[in-house]
C-alpha cells in the first residue's frame, strides 16, 4: 500500500549515539518456556552490564503485556503479534543506543527469524534457556502449570500449545546442567566484544 511516507534526513545517527555512549548497542534476546529461567537471568545480565556503565533496558512480560500489548491474548496470532511489536520497540531502543535485553516465551521459530530481520542479524543474540518443561512445571513459579493441568488456562505452552526450540541458537543454556553463575559467564563472554565499538 502505498502510505506517502518519506524518510527525514537526520544528522544523529546509531553509530553517533554510540560513539557518545562509548559502546555499541544491540539486542538480546532469551527464549524459552515460562519458568526456564529467561527474567533471572537477563536481570543478572543486566546488573553486570549497569555495572559496566553500558546503557541497558530490559523488556519483559510486565512491562509489555501490561502495557502497548495489553490488548493481546496468548492465542497464536496474537502472539506473532506481541513478538513483531516488541521487536519494533527494541529496534529503537537499540538504534538510541541501548543494549536491549528481551525475556518472552516467543516459542515460535519464523517469529523469532522476523525479529532477526527487524533489528538485523549484526544487532542480535539469540540466547536459548533451555528447560525441560518437567522442571518448568516442577519449578511451577507462577502456579500457571497448576493452572493449565486443570484446565484453567488454554495455549499454556508446552503443556497446551508449542514450543519451537531455536535450531541455531547463538548461545544455549541448560539451566538443570549448569549453574546460574556459569551461564551468567558464557553469556557475557558472549556480548562482551559485541560492546566494542570497533567490531561488528
Ligand atoms: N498460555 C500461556 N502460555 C505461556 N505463558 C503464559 C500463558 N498465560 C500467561 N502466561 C504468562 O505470560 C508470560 C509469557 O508472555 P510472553 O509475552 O513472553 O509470551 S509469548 O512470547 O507471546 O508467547 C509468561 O511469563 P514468563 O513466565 O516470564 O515466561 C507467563 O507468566
Ligand atoms: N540455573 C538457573 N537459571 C535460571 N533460573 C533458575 C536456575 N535454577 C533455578 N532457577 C529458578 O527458576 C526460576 C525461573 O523463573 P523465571 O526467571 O521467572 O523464568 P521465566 O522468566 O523464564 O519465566 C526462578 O525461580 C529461578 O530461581
Amino acid at each position: 500500500m502505498e502510505k506517502n511516507i518519506k524518510d527525514h534526513d537526520y544528522q544523529i545517527t546509531k553509530l553517533d549515539r554510540n560513539i557518545g555512549n562509548k559502546h555499541k548497542s544491540f539486542l538480546v534476546w532469551f527464549t524459552g518456556l515460562s519458568g526456564s529461567g529467561k527474567s533471572t537471568i537477563a536481570n543478572l545480565i543486566e546488573q553486570q552490564l549497569h555495572n559496566k556503565g553500558i546503557k541497558t533496558y530490559t523488556l519483559d512480560g510486565d512491562n509489555i503485556r501490561k502495557g502497548i500489548n495489553s490488548d493481546l491474548s496468548f492465542a497464536p496470532k496474537d502472539r506473532t503479534e506481541n513478538i513483531r511489536r516488541i521487536a519494533e520497540v527494541a529496534n529503537l531502543m537499540v538504534d538510541a543506543g541501548v543494549v536491549v535485553l528481551a525475556a518472552f516465551v516467543s516459542p515460535y521459530r519464523k517469529d523469532r527469524e522476523n525479529i532477526k530481520t527487524t533489528v538485523k542479524d549484526v544487532n542480535f543474540v539469540e540466547v536459548f534457556v533451555n528447560t525441560s518443561v518437567e522442571e518448568c512445571e516442577r519449578r511451577d513459579v507462577k502456579g500457571l502449570y497448576k493452572k493449565a493441568r486443570a484446565g484453567e488456562i488454554e495455549n499454556m505452552t508446552g503443556i497446551s500449545a508449542p514450543y519451537e526450540a531455536p535450531e541455531r541458537p547463538d548461545i544455549e543454556i541448560e539451566t538443570e546442567k549448569e549453574t546460574l553463575e556459569d551461564s551468567i559467564t558464557r553469556i557475557m563472554a558472549i556480548i562482551t566484544p559485541k560492546l566494542h565499538l570497533d567490531n561488528e
